[in-house]
């Protein structure tokens, strides 16, 4: 099975190049406005149009209501609905039966309680991102750059369709990998040479520390 890389929070057609160009299976564009790597929803929807056919357009949003996601959805078209605040499950399947598009849930991870909210996810979203739990007193739910322990993750079972995310980038992408064993992964700061500042040359270096694991998971890196 092929490994799902995604590169989250682009802002510029020169960093969205750079993510298509590695290969990634999957572009996030962050509607927060608290958040660096904000963008408007015509920016999205411009920067969107380089992946139709090569990857996979992520709107993500925090708790947004209906009227936000409506014209979230209306105008850039995405692929998917990241859901990265504190939906429900029930709410998570009304947006995904309402807006007829794949829904992946984010899920704030410290310790291995935090995992305990997974079962109720299972079956209602198509992914989960499994992100690492923001500091106390942080402004952003995500996009903190701070890894968890990625060993609590073998508690999981195997069929858990998960992206790992949290804290990422080509120093630790190998050891990520050879602790768990996620169907994709998510990067952000990681590749960044400030918040909110994508550097292209890292998106690179991600990517080509991603295929250097090629050894330890031929089948999934190849
Ligand atoms: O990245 C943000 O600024 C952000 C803001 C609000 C909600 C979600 C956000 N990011 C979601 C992502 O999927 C990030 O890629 C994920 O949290 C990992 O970020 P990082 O630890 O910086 O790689």
């Amino acid at each position: 099975m092929e490994l799902d890389i995604k590169i989250c929070g682009l802002k510029s057609e020169e960093a969205v190049a750079a993510a298509l160009e590695g290969g990634a299976s999957h572009v996030g564009f962050i509607f927060f406005d608290r958040s660096p790597r904000h963008v408007t929803v015509e920016t999205a929807r411009r920067l969107r149009r380089a992946a139709v056919g090569r990857a996979l357009a992520v709107a993500v949003t925090v708790d947004a209501d209906d009227e936000t996601l409506s014209r979230i959805v209306g105008e850039m078209q995405p692929d998917m609905l990241q859901l990265h605040g504190q939906e429900s499950p029930e709410r998570a399947a009304a947006l995904r039966a309402r807006f007829a598009l794949p829904v992946m849930k984010a899920l704030a991870v410290r310790e291995k309680k935090d995992l305990e909210a997974v079962a109720a996810y299972r079956g209602v979203c198509d992914r989960l991102l499994l992100d690492a739990k923001p500091p106390p007193g942080a402004v952003l739910p995500g996009g903190n750059g701070i890894p968890f322990d990625w060993r609590l993750l073998a508690f999981l079972d195997d069929d858990v369709d998960y992206m790992l995310s949290g804290g990422l980038n080509a120093a630790n992408i190998a050891a990520a990998l050879r602790a768990c064993r996620p169907r994709g992964i998510d990067v952000s700061s990681g590749v960044e040479r400030a918040p909110g500042d994508k550097d292209p040359q890292m998106i690179r270096a991600f990517f080509h520390a991603v295929r250097g694991v090629a050894g330890a998971r031929p089948e999934e890196t190849a």
